[in-house]
């Protein structure tokens, strides 16, 4: 039994949000810990996520720490990437290579170790697929249970497969992640389960981390825009949050603009900014092909319009044609990334040729997850979109067919 209830709103009805008192913090002091705590091996402090926990949740004793070590991606350039998008200075955050494939793994070692020190032992979620694979591997490393909902279509086989493996319960219902949303608001403490979405302020704190590895690895010093795509708008609410961190802290003396790019079938927030009204009007049938961001109502708006106020930040949205045609430049400059995160490349690209960033301005773009993550969109863009890949028809060419055709194609390359 947990020794205490978890309440994830407050009785005005908004999310709750974790304040931290950073009085007495030197920034020098906390650059130096950072740095020695690159060293670290096998201990929670070697984790991308917990160098930082002072920031985070610097309350909780070690021993209740579940990690695998997350965090510590690669921060990438590519010239394909600058060319895409026009712009010399742009780099590429791959937090598609955390332990389970997604972002999610930066808030997830916090909640779960929140929760595991609040002696929950039966964890939750409703996802999309890569809150719940994410939940799921915390779960079983910190040997807890996890029961997570995920949609019945228009989400990522492999995520609820991956998910399953890990060992999660699953359940699939007709209706949205909007809906499991709802669900959990209502059942969850019926249940006695502890929630790991972003609804969850833990999860948040965790996902900060993800601009402070930025920052120290580029000395303290961030480009001029940061770009993350929106669907929950979780990213985006921990970005501002964390940046506001650095800033007040004195770690950085400058804090970048912030660009959040829906998905055009699912932009309900961007079209709240755009059309400058005060409140979300949600989208009852959100449908796209990134389908991480297929979401209509998200928890975090209200948040993320915080990180707007706080950054000078914008909005955008991109079809799906652009975000596939992102993505295959993504994937074919041998970094990878899952649709959702190539919204950040599409959005880039859209606000470079609108010359809403300039060409002379430095971007960094935040992959969210692996290109393993959604195998029935690669499907779709290289097998069923494009006649020459069909796996079918190469499987009849006799040998000599085959050797004349890739002659000519290769030919044709080189
Ligand atoms: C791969 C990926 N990218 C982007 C998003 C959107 O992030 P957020 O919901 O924090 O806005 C999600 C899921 O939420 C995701 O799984
Ligand atoms: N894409 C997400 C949906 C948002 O989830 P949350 O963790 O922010 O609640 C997913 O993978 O489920």
């Amino acid at each position: 039994m947990p020794s205490s209830e978890f309440f994830y709103h407050c009785t005005c009805g908004g999310l709750l949000d974790i304040v931290h008192d950073f009085r007495g913090y030197d920034a020098e002091y906390l650059k130096r810990l950072f740095k020695e705590r690159l060293s670290e091996r096998m201990t929670p402090y070697a984790s991308g996520v917990w160098r930082y926990k002072e920031l985070i949740f610097p309350e909780l004793s070690d021993e209740h720490i579940v990690t695998k070590y997350e965090g510590n991606t690669g921060l990438y350039a590519s010239e394909l990437i600058e060319k895409y998008t026009g712009l010399k200075r742009v780099s590429v955050k791959a937090q598609s290579e955390n332990p389970s494939g997604s972002f999610k793994d930066n808030g997830m070692t916090v909640a779960v170790s929140h929760g595991k020190s609040l002696g929950y032992e039966n964890f939750t979620c409703t996802s999309t697929g890569n809150t719940s694979s994410s939940l799921a591997m915390y779960a079983s490393i910190a040997n807890a249970n996890s029961y997570v909902f995920v949609p019945d279509k228009d989400i990522s086989m492999n995520k609820v497969l991956q998910t399953l493996a890990y060992g999660a319960n699953v359940f699939s219902f007709s209706g949205t992640y909007d809906d499991g949303i709802q669900f959990l608001e209502k059942h969850s403490n019926e249940l006695g389960l502890y929630v790991c979405n972003s609804i969850n302020p833990f999860r948040i704190e965790g996902q900060k981390s993800i601009i402070y590895e930025i920052a120290q690895y580029l000395d303290w010093e961030l480009p001029e825009w940061i770009i993350v795509p929106g669907g929950a708008l979780s990213n985006a609410t921990a970005l501002g949050k964390g940046l506001y961190d650095l800033y007040s802290l004195g770690l950085i003396n400058k804090i970048p603009r912030v660009a959040i790019v829906q998905a055009k079938g699912a932009s309900p927030f961007h079209k709240m900014v755009n059309e400058e009204k005060k409140e979300l009007t949600p989208e009852p049938f959100p449908k796209t092909r990134a389908s991480a961001l297929n979401i209509g109502n998200p928890p975090s708006w209200k948040k993320a319009l915080q990180t707007l106020k706080q950054t000078d930040g914008i909005t955008i949205s991109v079809t799906d044609e652009e975000i596939l045609d992102a993505k295959a430049i993504v994937d074919k400059s041998g970094i990878g990334c899952e649709p959702a995160s190539a919204a950040t490349i599409a959005g880039l690209r859209h606000l470079v040729s609108k010359q809403i960033i300039d060409k002379e301005e430095s971007a960094l773009c935040i992959l969210t997850g692996n290109l393993l993550k959604d195998t029935d969109n690669l499907r779709y863009y290289h097998l069923e979109n494009n006649p020459c890949t069909s796996f079918k028809n190469t499987i009849q060419y006799s040998n000599l067919t085959l050797y004349n055709i890739s002659k000519k194609i290769i030919g044709k390359n080189t």
